[in-house]
């Protein structure tokens, strides 16, 4: 099982991960697409990842906006895996956004 970390560890993470805020035993995205299709598509996505992973994101969607939270719920917190699953849901986004 992966290892909590550290507050410092986290911040160090936020760094990087620009887009992202700590919640608590979340981090959390925000990201508003230019229509529902595309929210999706990105949900489909990240929904790949997810499982091949084995790591699930929690995510919300309302209209052309997501929320994603992620947290390792076996080791009830945030670990390397929520980090590094961070980083591939922000290039889904860029994918999509063409970036
Ligand atoms: C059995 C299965 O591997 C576990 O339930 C996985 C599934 N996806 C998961 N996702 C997240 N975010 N945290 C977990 O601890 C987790 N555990």
């Amino acid at each position: 099982m992966a290892d909590l970390l550290s507050d410092d560890e986290i911040d160090k993470a936020l760094t990087y991960l620009a887009d992202w805020r700590r919640d608590g035993t979340e981090l959390v995205r925000r990201v508003d697409l230019p229509s529902f299709t595309e929210a999706v598509a990105v949900v489909n996505r990240v929904a790949e990842i997810a499982e091949s992973e084995d790591h699930h994101p929690d995510i919300d969607i309302r209209y052309s906006t997501l929320v994603f939270r992620l947290s390792t719920h076996s080791a009830g917190g945030i670990t390397r895996l929520d980090v590094n699953f961070a980083q591939e849901i922000d290039n889904v986004v860029d994918v999509a956004r063409g970036q």
